[in-house]
């Protein structure tokens, strides 16, 4: 029996947010072959947060004693951080389930989904059974997984990804993380603020390259204060040797430890989509194709989040959700995916935030513009923080006074950055940001300001 549905929806991270009261005398079915929620609250922004959160705080310890306050770290018990996480998060997941499966217009498919027709879903159920499926409109909403490189699958050893290291049973004593980018830099502090020796391989010459240049570099020669960081080096060999690995990498000299940690990029889930049956069409780097209300190629099937986004980031999947939720039910009056100004931060030591223009690529565009690097070092609250690395740096158009970019390493970057994200938002010039409101005094946020005042523009 082939069950009929207004509307159906593949994957319950972002996607699950679809069921709006538009729906409520419609009939949905919700399909997920994992656990409910999605990345996000599973395995993603949630718990890595609560876990940094708990890591700033034992450095909050470990560093007391430059302000005369001496402490010492007594221990970090892994497990009662682990299980206070998953004890708040394992029951949201539980009861997005329940709540699918008791919904009155809901009905929920557990298991993983595959296109076999235009609209047709075939689900191979958990109970090992088979369901089928149609749907006037269907949602692709798959997100995506951790790559793996060859070298680690092909090698047999065991590793962990982002989907597992956080549910480890004890601390590692020595953790190796193959990859520079978001998740190795998060992960490496969590572990080497609780207490692990952590080495990380970066295959370029700076982690996080995809930042603005000053901020790439200082944190890398930050990072190399806390970690072993070898930059520019591959792994080209790894083997198990007693509980642990061994990786050689190619200069041939070797690293061993007792957990590896592959953080090497997430690719969109569209692999066992089967989309060419239903005319689903992808980009090369396997994500669905979608134009700007985040239809695809084939008539009545929508595409949202990590699997088609240009982003990989929580915010714009819920924003592209909140696009496609209002475009499935006013085919008239569609809604683009907002993807101006989308700002970003790295949840790591010292934090890191940004949003627009990096200066190479305002240079690499031709555009004109300044630029202004406030140190937190330099305002009142940076004193009271004894910082020493942490910097604002906002790029303008010196002509239109407009922000182009804003990059911020150091404490709080993640909230400090919102002012400038707003202005770029609205369109407020730098200076109008600057002068026209006040910004307390001494809090943290005068390093924006002062940053902002310092851009030496046309009009001034
Ligand atoms: C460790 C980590 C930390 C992160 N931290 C942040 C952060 O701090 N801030 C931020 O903005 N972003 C962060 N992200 C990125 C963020 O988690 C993702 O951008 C976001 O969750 C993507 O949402 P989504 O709805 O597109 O996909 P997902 O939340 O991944 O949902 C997709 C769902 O589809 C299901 N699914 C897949 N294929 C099928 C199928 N064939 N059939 C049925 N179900 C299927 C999956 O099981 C999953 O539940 C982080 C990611 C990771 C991995
Ligand atoms: N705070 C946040 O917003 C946050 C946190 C975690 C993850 N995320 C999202 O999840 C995505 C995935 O995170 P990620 O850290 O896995 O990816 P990433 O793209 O940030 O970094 C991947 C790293 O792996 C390296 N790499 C790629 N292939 C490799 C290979 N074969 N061998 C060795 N190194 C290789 C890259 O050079 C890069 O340094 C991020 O791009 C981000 O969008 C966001």
């Amino acid at each position: 029996m082939t069950a009929h549905y207004d509307l159906a929806i593949i994957g319950t991270g972002s996607g699950n947010s679809l069921v709006t009261p538009d729906f409520d005398d419609k009939l949905v079915a919700v399909i997920e072959s994992g656990r409910f929620g999605g990345t996000c609250l599973n395995v993603g922004c949630i718990p890595t947060k609560m876990f940094v959160y708990a890591a700033d705080t034992a450095d909050h310890v470990t560093g007391a004693a430059r302000y005369g306050v001496d402490a010492t770290l007594d221990g970090v018990r892994w497990t009662d951080v682990r299980d206070r996480i998953f004890g708040r998060i394992d029951p949201i997941a539980e009861g997005g389930k329940q709540w699918r499966i008791d919904g009155p217009n809901t009905t929920a498919y557990l298991g993983r989904a595959r296109f076999t027709g235009e609209r047709e879903l075939t689900v191979s159920l958990d109970d090992g059974g088979e369901a089928v499926l149609t749907a006037d409109q269907v949602v692709i909403a798959t997100g995506g997984h951790p790559v793996v490189p060859p070298v680690v699958e092909q090698s047999g050893v065991p590793f962990h990804t982002s989907d597992t290291i956080m549910r480890v049973d004890a601390l590692p004593k020595h953790m190796v993380v193959v990859g520079g980018g978001y998740i190795a830099c998060e992960m490496a502090h969590v572990f080497s603020s609780f207490g692990t020796e952590v080495t990380i391989l970066a295959r370029g010459d700076r982690l996080l390259r995809h930042l603005d240049d000053d901020l790439s570099e200082r944190f890398t020669e930050i990072a190399r204060g806390h970690w072993d960081v070898r930059t520019g080096t591959e792994v080209t060999a790894l083997e198990t040797v007693g509980d642990g690995i061994r990786a050689t990498l190619g200069d041939g000299s070797t690293v061993e430890a007792d957990l590896l940690l592959v953080a090497t990029g997430r690719a969109p889930s569209t692999p066992d989509l089967h989309t060419d049956k239903a005319g689903v069409e992808l980009h090369d780097d396997g994500r669905v194709r979608v134009d700007d209300y985040g239809r695809t190629t084939a008539s009545g099937v929508w595409a949202l989040g990590d699997v088609s986004s240009p982003y990989q980031l929580k915010h714009v999947a819920n924003a592209e959700a909140r696009a496609v939720a209002h475009n499935l039910v006013h085919p008239d009056d569609l809604r683009a995916m907002p993807h101006d100004h989308v700002p970003a931060a790295v949840f790591t030591n010292p934090q890191i935030a940004s949003v627009g223009l990096t200066e190479s690529e305002c240079r690499e565009q031709g555009l004109r513009y300044t630029t202004k690097v406030q140190a937190f070092g330099d305002v009142a609250y940076g004193w009271a923080m004894e910082d020493t690395t942490g910097i604002c740096k906002v790029i303008a158009d010196p002509a239109t006074g407009r922000l182009l970019g804003a990059h911020l390493l150091g404490p709080f970057s993640s909230s400090l950055v919102q002012p400038l994200v707003q202005a770029m938002a609205f369109g407020t010039t730098a200076h109008e940001l600057a002068r026209g409101q006040y910004w307390i005094h001494p809090a943290l946020a005068e390093v924006v300001e002062n940053a902002l005042l310092g851009l030496e523009l046309d009009a001034d």
